[in-house]
C-alpha cells in the first residue's frame, strides 16, 4: 500500500495529536495555517523576475562564503555534485533587531535592487512565517510536555530563513549522483515548505525511512518538515524527515520547478538538550549549524 503523507488541520489539532503525527510520519501537511495565498503569488512573480536577472546583477546580492547562509546562492557551482538550483535566502538576525519590523529589514544588506516590490513582498512572508513557525512550535513542545523550554528563544528570538528556489530546467543530462536536491534532512528545528507541481519534484521518506513516496503540495497547504534540531530536542521521539528533489524525467526536463521554504531554528545560542538532560547529547545550535554547513560542501565535491 502507498503511504501517503498526512493531512491536518493545524488550528485545530491538539498538541499531541501533531506529535503523534510527527513521531510516525517525521511530515505533515498542515491546512488552515492563515498564511495569504496572494502573499505566496506575489513572492513567485517576484522570484520569476529575479532569478531571470543577468549573473553580474545576482552576484551583487551574493553570499560572502562565511558564516551562514543568506542572499543569492549558485549551489550548483558549489562542486561536480552541488544540487541543481540557485537560491535566495532572507536571514535577519536578532541581535540586530530595530524597534519595529520596517526597519529590521534595513540591517539586510543583500536586497537586490529589481524587481522594486521584492523586499515589501518578502518582508511580509517573512514576519508572517516567523508568527506560524512560533505557533507551531509552540504546539510541538506541549505535546512533547517540554515545560522546561525557553519559549522566546524558540519564538520571539527564533533564527530564521526564508528561501526563494529555482531548480534549473535540465538541457543537459545531470552528473550522475547530482540531484535537484540530494537526499538529505533539514538542519533546523521545523520546515515549512510549498512547492509548485513541475516534474521533477519533492520525495519524502516516511514511515521509518522506509517509503519514499512523491509529494504535491496542495495550493492550501504547508508541508511541516520536522529537522535535525527537533529530532535531538525530541530524544528522537519525532525523527529528522529524509527528503530529495529528484530530476525531471529527460522528455519533461525543459520544466524548471519553484519552490518557497521556512527554514526555522532557535536563537543560535540555544543549547539543544534531549528532554532527559544528557547533556553528552546537548549541541549548541551555532555550532550545528556551521557544522552542516561546511558537510554540504564537502558532498558537493564527492568523487
Ligand atoms: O524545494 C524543495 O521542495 C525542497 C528543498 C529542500 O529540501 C531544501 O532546500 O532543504
Ligand atoms: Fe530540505
Amino acid at each position: 500500500m502507498l503511504h501517503q503523507v498526512p493531512r491536518i488541520d493545524i488550528t485545530q489539532c491538539s498538541p499531541d495529536q501533531l506529535v503523534a503525527l510527527l513521531a510516525e510520519h517525521s511530515c505533515v501537511l498542515l491546512e488552515n495555517h492563515g498564511v495569504d495565498v496572494n502573499l505566496r503569488e506575489a513572492m513567485l512573480n517576484s522570484w520569476d523576475e529575479f532569478f531571470a536577472l543577468p549573473r553580474s546583477e545576482k552576484e551583487q546580492v551574493e553570499w560572502p562564503g562565511d558564516g551562514p547562509w543568506y542572499g543569492w546562492q549558485p549551489v550548483s557551482e558549489k562542486g561536480p555534485k552541488g544540487d541543481l538550483m540557485e537560491r535566495f535566502e532572507l536571514r535577519l538576525d536578532v541581535d540586530k533587531r530595530l524597534s519595529d519590523n520596517q526597519n529590521w529589514g534595513d540591517t539586510f544588506t543583500k536586497w537586490p535592487v529589481a524587481p522594486v516590490d521584492f523586499r515589501q513582498n518578502w518582508e511580509k512572508m517573512y514576519f508572517r512565517m516567523r508568527e506560524f513557525a512560533g505557533f507551531v512550535m509552540g504546539k510541538i513542545a506541549a505535546g512533547l510536555g517540554r515545560d522546561d523550554w525557553d519559549a522566546d528563544n524558540w519564538t520571539d528570538n527564533q533564527f530564521s530563513n526564508l528561501v526563494a528556489t529555482h531548480y534549473y530546467a535540465q538541457p543537459a543530462n545531470p552528473n550522475r549522483g547530482q540531484w535537484r536536491a540530494h537526499p538529505h534532512t533539514d538542519i533546523g528545528a521545523l520546515t515549512l515548505l510549498w512547492g509548485d507541481s513541475a516534474p521533477g519534484g519533492l520525495e519524502v521518506a516516511i514511515n521509518g525511512g522506509k517509503d519514499w513516496v512523491p509529494v504535491q503540495i496542495p495550493e492550501d497547504c504547508w508541508l511541516l518538515q520536522a529537522g535535525d534540531l527537533l529530532n535531538l530536542w525530541s530524544g528522537n521521539t519525532i525523527p529528522a524527515n529524509p527528503h530529495r528533489v529528484a530530476n525531471p524525467p529527460r522528455e519533461q526536463a525543459i520544466h524548471a520547478r519553484r519552490s518557497i521554504i521556512f527554514f526555522h531554528y532557535p536563537d543560535p545560542s540555544v543549547l539543544i538538550t534531549p528532554p532527559n538532560g544528557d547533556q553528552s547529547k546537548a549541541v549548541l545550535t551555532a555550532d550545528h549549524i556551521q557544522f552542516r554547513q561546511d558537510e554540504d560542501m564537502v558532498k558537493a565535491n564527492a568523487v
